[in-house]
């Protein structure tokens, strides 16, 4: 799997909405915020966001703050981002 470079990320993401690059450590990834009315509604989502990603056998690491749920992606073996990371943000 290659990993894309900046300017084919910024390219892919701009059909999918909210998602945006992220280089926190030199570490290129895709991240997106989705928030909820309540905790209960955004460990209802983190259950359905865990499915798909067991599905696809691609995980986003995922970060709980009460009602907002933080979804980063990338591909480990690749150190950046590919494809697969486009799939599965635009499924999430
Ligand atoms: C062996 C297994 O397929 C790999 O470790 C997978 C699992 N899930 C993964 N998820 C993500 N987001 N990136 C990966 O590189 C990755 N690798």
């Amino acid at each position: 799997m290659n990993k894309m470079t900046i300017e084919e990320i910024e390219t892919a993401l701009k059909p999918i909405a909210d998602w945006q690059l992220s280089e926190a450590d030199g570490a290129t990834a895709i991240e997106r915020v989705f928030r909820f009315d309540d905790f209960v509604q955004a460990i209802a989502f983190v259950n359905k966001v865990a499915e798909r990603a067991e599905t696809a056998g691609h995980h986003p690491d995922i970060h709980i703050h009460y009602n907002r749920v933080r979804l980063v992606l990338s591909t480990h073996d690749a150190g950046g981002v590919t494809s697969k990371d486009l799939e599965m943000a635009a499924a999430l």
